[in-house]
């Protein structure tokens, strides 16, 4: 597709975003915008539901500029009309279409390959991410269902917290409508990951981008545990480093909600995060080689039905989960403890759509 008819597409899908008109009426022009912009070649359609958010904001820009995104979903229950104008102005590739209101969650989803999802409220100092359950299990649980009906095929990547307990939630919901694969349902734990690499760097004194932490387990307090004796490059860490890094990893979150006293808990570095995740899940679609990234899984690691750990995506979603590999004794301490909280997450959600 030539610059001429790239930049026409550009402004039909800014002059529609701004319109009054409603998303049916601008179907078929939208439709030809799809096909023309993609011009043929691969391109995949990814939807943020809760776009409108802290973390849905700029992690619905950080996938406006990936250039594996061809159309681009934005739904939340409010702002979204903003969220969409502003974004698609931005000069690269991807159409943005927006999409406001339960009404509008069907057809935020119909053809996606990708649905992330951070909808949900927020911690404030002094609540754990289980003191959210109430509220996020009921709107991972509706997202779950309009997926179930309109994208079955898609890869899911839940951010809502409370993680350990959300994506049980959301492979309930599956197995209910009768579409579940564990392969493509993915809770994100990345944020842990660029945590653990960057709390590291500092440690050791070189560049973050040089250094890989595996972290496992799940999302909350105890239950993440990175794993400093697999670290890429290795590298000795002493007693009194190791407990520093790994309270500091299992506190990112909280250090975060902390120091934003009442105004949330991290957007940023979520976004970034979640959009390197989402990155990595296009990749393994596209069919690329060697795409490994930790997530919070379906998993026959350890003896939970759920664990984060390495996994290995491709066109299938998770093609493979890692073994957790050898462990140290101060590892394999925080292993047998975490379980117990984990499951309990675990059951939680399993429980909460059962009854
Ligand atoms: N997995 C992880 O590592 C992390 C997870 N989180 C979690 O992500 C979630 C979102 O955090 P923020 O963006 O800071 O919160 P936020 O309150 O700024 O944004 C949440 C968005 O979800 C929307 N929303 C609420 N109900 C919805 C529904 N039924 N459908 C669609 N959208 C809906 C809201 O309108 C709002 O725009 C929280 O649960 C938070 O705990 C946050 C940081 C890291
Ligand atoms: O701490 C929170 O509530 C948000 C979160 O999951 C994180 O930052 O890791």
């Amino acid at each position: 597709m030539d610059h001429t008819t790239r930049a026409r597409i550009s402004l039909i899908a800014a002059h529609l975003a701004h319109s009054e008109h409603s998303q049916l009426q601008n179907e078929g022009v939208l439709e030809r915008i799809d096909c023309r912009s993609k011009g043929g070649a691969s391109g995949f359609k990814v939807a943020v539901l809760g776009a409108s958010g802290g973390i849905g904001q700029p992690l619905s820009m950080l996938m406006k500029m990936n250039p594996l995104v061809s159309v681009l979903h934005l739904y939340d229950v409010v702002n979204t009309p903003g969220v969409t104008a502003d974004i698609s102005h931005m000069d690269t590739t991807a159409v943005v279409r927006g999409f406001v209101g339960k009404e509008q969650l069907e057809a935020a989803l119909v053809g996606m390959d990708l649905v992330i999802i951070p909808a949900g409220i927020p911690r404030k100092p002094g609540m754990t991410r289980d003191d959210l359950f109430k509220i996020n299990a009921g709107i991972v649980r509706t997202l779950c269902e309009g997926v179930a009906k309109c994208c079955p095929n898609a890869i899911v990547n839940i951010i809502s917290n409370p993680v350990n307990s959300t994506v049980p939630i959301a492979a309930e919901v599956f197995k209910r409508g009768g579409v579940y694969n564990p392969k493509r349902l993915m809770g994100v734990t990345a944020l842990d990951v660029v945590r653990a690499n960057t709390f590291v760097a500092e440690v050791v004194g070189v560049d973050p981008k040089e250094i890989d932490v595996p972290v496992v387990g799940g999302h909350a307090g105890i239950t993440i545990l990175p794993l400093l004796s697999q670290v890429n490059p290795s590298f000795s860490f002493t007693k009194e480093e190791i407990e520093y890094l790994t309270n500091r990893i299992q506190n990112g979150g909280t250090e975060v909600v902390e120091a934003k006293a009442g105004t949330g808990s991290a957007t940023l570095s979520m976004a970034f995060a979640a959009a390197k995740f989402a990155d990595a899940c296009l990749h393994g679609l596209r069919g690329d080689a060697g795409v490994v990234q930790c997530a919070f899984v379906a998993s026959e690691v350890t003896e939970l039905p759920f664990f984060a750990s390495k996994v290995r995506l491709g066109r299938a979603g998770i093609e493979e989960v890692y073994p957790l590999g050898p462990l140290s004794a101060y590892e394999r301490s925080g292993l047998e403890k975490l379980k117990k909280e984990l499951l309990a997450s675990i059951d939680k959600g399993i429980s909460s759509v059962r009854q």
